[in-house]
């Protein structure tokens, strides 16, 4: 444990694996996330109404939308995505030399922006595009806000990028308004589909005020379900779109995986279009996908807050003091993983999780206890089925004018950009 300030704030550096377990799992109230800074605030509040406080033990009910069954519908979103991805890397390779430099970052971030529209709103759904674009400009506004030297009250002068971010504010409220709107009143008419977020979200909105004596009152506002729209763009496309980055690259350099899993591909699919059922089976890519996940996990830092005073090992702690956990940090600590933590070595899980973190939480790049990311089987088949087909598809190499160099700003991006040489099967 070490001690440090952030700006006028007290933290506390984890890196202790029990330590660990004991703030991730400590029972709801003792610690909150923090509050994010106005101008995050602008792109997704979401996370902040995840109050513990007003949401208890029901805050997950109204998030049941990544169960297994509700996945098999929102499957033909996830499908017509990748198909969407493979045409248009067969079109550039085709129309430029084979093989041909794609950054795979920037796609990666269309392709999960365009996932999460569908699977949000409904396929092909003309006003979840227009969100995605208009979230994604939120967010790079975010970014250039978070880099600027801060000066305090800078966030309310009329400057040309404020006026922007609330602009797209105002339109995203909108769209979302008139789509929640649009989604009531089908609900009214029986004539509502529950395969998309929204759809679900009502659903589970619906289901909780039943449970809370039958009321007629809807248990999230339109306000509150705004935001948590809002949040799944943003929790969303970032996390998503630099795992399959960070596996694009890894396996680039690292051509035996790159084939093994493609074999696996085929043996489980032959030529045929990965299925819901048969991603399960695919063991190297499940490998893969957790070393990618150890080594560059999408959100680095977990951040807890303590709401009163607390003893945290063997240290008390008063209230107010941020608790950061580094996933980087601990995912890659010699001391756990052994002398070749920062080594791309998929068969470390070969036998599972706890076998490969020694049965301590040494591994949780979705978090973990109550907290934990609730669209981890949303993630893994979205990976899954992405990465399959690429490899059906396309070899990679890494392209000479890649750089490395990972960076955080909000997840684990390529600062360069991630740049591959594609050839076409
Ligand atoms: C590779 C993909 C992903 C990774 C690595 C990831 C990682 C995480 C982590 C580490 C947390 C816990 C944060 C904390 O404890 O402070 C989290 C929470 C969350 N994630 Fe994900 N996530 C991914 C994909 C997604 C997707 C696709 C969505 C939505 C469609 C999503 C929605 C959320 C939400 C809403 C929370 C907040 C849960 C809460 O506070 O109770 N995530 N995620």
């Amino acid at each position: 444990m070490s001690f440090m300030w952030f700006g006028t704030t007290p933290r506390v550096n984890i890196r202790d694996p029990e330590l660990v377990k004991e703030i991730l799992s400590t029972k709801f109230g003792d610690f909150e996330k923090p509050e994010h800074s106005p101008a995050v605030a602008l792109l997704a509040t979401g996370l902040a109404h995840y109050n513990d406080e007003k949401w208890g033990k029901h805050r997950r009910i109204i998030n049941p939308a990544f169960h297994q069954d509700k996945l098999k519908l929102m499957f033909p979103a996830f499908s017509t995505g990748c198909a969407e991805l493979i045409n248009r890397w067969k079109k550039l390779v085709d129309s430029t030399s084979d093989p041909c430099e794609v950054d795979v970052w920037s796609e990666f971030l269309d392709f999960t922006g365009n996932v999460i529209a569908r699977t949000a709103f409904g396929s092909g759904d003309e006003e979840g595009r227009r969100l995605f674009h208009l979230q994604r400009e939120q967010a790079e506004n975010v970014i250039m806000h978070r880099n600027a030297v801060p000066i305090p009250g800078c966030r309310l002068l009329p400057t040309k990028r404020n006026l922007r971010m609330r602009e797209i504010d105002k339109e995203v409220r909108g769209i979302l308004s008139s789509i929640i709107n649009k989604k009531l009143e089908a609900m009214r008419l029986g004539d509502a589909r529950n395969d998309d977020l929204v759809g679900l979200l009502f659903e589970s909105n619906i289901k909780l005020s039943q449970e809370q004596n039958n009321s007629k009152r809807l248990a999230l506002t339109t306000e509150e379900v705004i935001e948590e729209c809002k949040l799944f763009f943003f929790a969303g496309q970032e996390t998503s779109s630099v795992l399959l980055t960070w596996a694009i690259i890894l396996l680039s350099v690292n051509h035996d995986w790159q084939s093994g899993a493609r074999q696996e591909v085929f043996q489980v699919f032959g030529d045929e279009n990965p299925y819901l059922d048969g991603l399960s089976r695919l063991k190297i890519i499940t490998m893969i996908m957790y070393e990618v996940l150890r080594l560059y996990p999408s959100g680095d830092l977990l951040i807890r807050q303590t709401n009163k005073e607390l003893n945290i090992g063997k240290v008390t702690l008063p209230p107010g003091v941020q608790l950061c956990i580094s996933l980087l940090h601990i995912h890659r600590d010699p001391q756990i993983w052994g002398e070749d933590a920062g080594v791309f070595k998929p068969e470390r899980f070969s036998e599972g999780i706890a076998k490969a973190s020694g049965n301590q939480v040494s591994f949780f790049p979705f978090g973990w206890g109550p907290r934990i990311c609730i669209s981890q089987s949303f993630a893994i088949i979205e990976f899954k089925l992405a990465l399959a087909i690429i490899l059906q598809n396309f070899s990679f190499e890494l392209s000479p004018t890649y750089s490395h160099a990972p960076h955080t700003i909000i997840a684990l991006h390529p600062q360069h950009g991630a740049q591959v040489l594609l050839h076409k099967l």
